[in-house]
């Protein structure tokens, strides 16, 4: 625990030991102490913010996991940067076994960074350092889950995501307090099933689950039917998984 007193990156780490098993855990602080000696050189997470990286970027992917259900046999995640969510979520898929965790990240550095991550914590994951626009198309089949943190606003987002989304994959995307207007926008050029839970960690924030997408405004009964939007979290704390077997392997 010396590392961690030195660096000051306490507040929230107790609660991730208490989440994930030992040897999750033991990855997940593999990946922190790497990214706080990274950090001295590349901005992998807002400066003010290294402070509280277990709350505000490990606690944050972590909860990401148990919005999907089933075991995904592959995992997207866009705009990776410092590994928020990607390196989260393949620490805790490594231990379930048959997963891979692809993370697009188009700056070389923090792909450098990430690399590194994935072998000091011995994680199943596959750095592409591109675009997403590049490699997209080719990675979408097969896809289960496809996650962005801060990478874009919905609309944008979406664009980039689409190939993925409309191949079957499930949206997994954190939101911040405009998650809303940025639906009412993006619903202009979308028509989207989607759910919209409360983040466990962000009290403003929200996770958006994108379970269909399809261009065109259309309005949709569908979409406030059955598992249509959500705004508050359920009373036990613990959402209803989104079923990621739906969409089939290649
Ligand atoms: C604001 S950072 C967020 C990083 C991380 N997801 C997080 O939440 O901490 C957005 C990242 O997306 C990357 N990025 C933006 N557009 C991209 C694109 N079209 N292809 C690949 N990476 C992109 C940037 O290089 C940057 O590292």
């Amino acid at each position: 625990m010396k590392g961690q007193r030195e660096t000051g990156t306490e507040p929230g780490r107790a609660d991730a030991e208490r989440a994930v098993s030992r040897e999750t855990f033991r990855r997940l602080d593999a990946i922190a102490q790497l990214l706080v000696k990274w950090q001295k050189t590349i901005n992998l997470v807002a400066p003010a913010t290294l402070p509280e990286l277990w709350r505000r970027h490990v606690g944050d992917s972590l909860q990401l996991v148990h919005h999907v259900s089933k075991n995904p046999l592959r995992w997207v995640d866009l705009g990776s940067g410092g590994g928020f969510p990607g390196l989260v979520v393949a620490a805790v898929l490594a231990e379930r076994g048959g997963s891979a965790v692809h993370l697009v990240e188009s700056d070389t550095r923090k792909a450098a960074f990430l690399r590194e991550a994935a072998r000091v914590a011995d994680l199943p994951v596959t750095v592409h350092a591109v675009r997403i626009e590049q490699v997209a198309q080719q990675l979408a089949p097969g896809t289960h889950v496809v996650s962005a943190r801060a990478l874009a606003p919905l609309p944008k987002l979406l664009e980039l995501a689409a190939p993925f989304l409309e191949a079957g994959a499930i949206g997994v995307f954190p939101k911040g307090r405009d998650a809303e207007q940025e639906l009412t926008d993006a619903r202009k050029g979308w028509t989207l099933d989607f759910n919209l839970r409360a983040s466990a960690s962000d009290p403003h924030g929200k996770i958006l689950l994108v379970r269909g997408a399809r261009r065109g405004s259309e309005a949709s009964e569908s979409l406030f039917g059955a598992g249509g939007l959500q705004k508050e979290p359920r009373a036990s704390g613990e959402p209803p998984a989104v079923d990621a077997s739906r969409t089939k392997a290649p």
